[in-house]
């Protein structure tokens, strides 16, 4: 179990981290999503020992010192993919990756190489020197080489930032269930909504210095407590509940995401379309309800100016208000 007590870290005066307590099953993935400088970075650098912290970080019974202990930073089962990938420009994709694997038995190791470079699908690749891979073929070289040594812990900071769309969903799948088999535990500092949807078991969200939001990425995205929660997931509305029900008095605003919204022919709630946006297997729609923008998800591509009726379950308002 990796277990963090009374985490606190500032670069300056003001703390970035404020006294994080948590824990982390044995091959759990964890998302750690929250705006931009949050903290998320911060977190990954303290579990790996980068930066100083007063509180405890323990793997096991072990308690991890960090840097004001340790000459070299960094335990050696832990692996850290930082933003900037620190490859060796001059060696070769499979050299990098076997960089710090041993050379005593070289047929084990190509062997290694080999296994790592399908699960980044480089093997192509695989003699090309690291100064002429693109961005994302950098990236791939960059996982690959962190999980050569077979970590314990794997510690992802934005890992496929430079990855095309197609090949990110791919690569995910191969990543991930890899990290499953070899019971690996990871957390992935992540901009993107897929890596903490589809392949966490855990999401944390950081805002304010504290994890702000802890559960699984179901239940967050179901339940979001918020629209700052709601929002890391994709677009969002934060509608008047006197929009959608009829002799509400109250000024209480409520979460709710497009797919959420139904376009139907018979609504009292009556809005006109401001915007259409193809967005492949749907259009999103900007509504103008009583002077407010809504975004709705609709099958079809609705005329810019016309009116259309909008419905929402009152389930769902009750859930969303509890
Ligand atoms: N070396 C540093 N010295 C001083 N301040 C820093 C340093 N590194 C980061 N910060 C600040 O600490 C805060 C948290 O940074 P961090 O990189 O952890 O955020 P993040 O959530 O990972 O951001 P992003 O999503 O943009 O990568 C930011 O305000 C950042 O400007």
């Amino acid at each position: 179990m990796l277990k963090l007590k009374n985490v606190t870290f500032a670069y300056a005066s003001e703390p970035i981290l404020k006294n994080l307590n948590f824990s982390i099953d044995e091959g759990q993935i964890v998302s750690v999503i929250g705006q931009s400088g949050c903290g998320k970075s911060t977190l990954l650098k303290l579990i790996y020992g980068l930066l100083h912290t007063e509180g405890q970080i323990y793997w096991k019974d072990k308690e991890l010192l960090g840097p004001n202990f340790n000459l070299v930073p960094g335990e050696t089962f832990i692996k850290y993919l930082a933003q900037d990938f620190d490859l060796m420009p001059p060696l070769t994709a499979a050299e990098n990756v076997g960089k710090h694997l041993s050379n005593f038995y070289p047929v084990k190791k190509k062997r290694r190489v080999d296994e790592l470079l399908k699960v980044v699908e480089m093997e192509d690749l695989a003699d090309k020197k690291a100064k002429f891979l693109s961005g994302g073929q950098q990236q791939r070289i960059a996982l690959a080489r962190a999980l050569a040594k077979e970590p314990e812990i794997l510690l992802l900071d934005e890992p496929f930032s430079h990855i095309d769309h197609f090949r990110k969903n791919n690569l995910r799948r191969r990543l991930f269930s890899y990290l499953k088999q070899k019971n690996i535990t990871c957390l992935i500092a992540t901009h993107d909504s897929t890596d903490a949807l589809s392949f966490a078991d855990r999401t944390f969200v950081i805002k304010n210095s504290v994890i702000y939001a802890d559960g699984t990425p179901q239940e967050l995205f179901q339940n979001p407590p918020n629209k700052y929660v709601a929002s890391l997931f994709g677009d969002v509305n934060h509608v008047m509940l006197k929009s959608f029900r009829k002799n509400e008095k109250s000024r209480k605003r409520f979460v709710l995401y497009p797919h959420e919204i139904s376009v139907v022919e018979d609504s009292e709630i009556k809005g006109q379309v401001k915007n259409c946006f193809f967005k492949g297997e749907k259009f999103l729609l900007e509504v103008d309800l009583k002077g407010e923008s809504v975004l709705v998800d609709h099958s079809k591509p609705l005329e810019v100016g016309s009116h259309v009726g909008l419905w929402i379950s009152e389930e769902l308002i009750e859930k969303r208000l509890k």
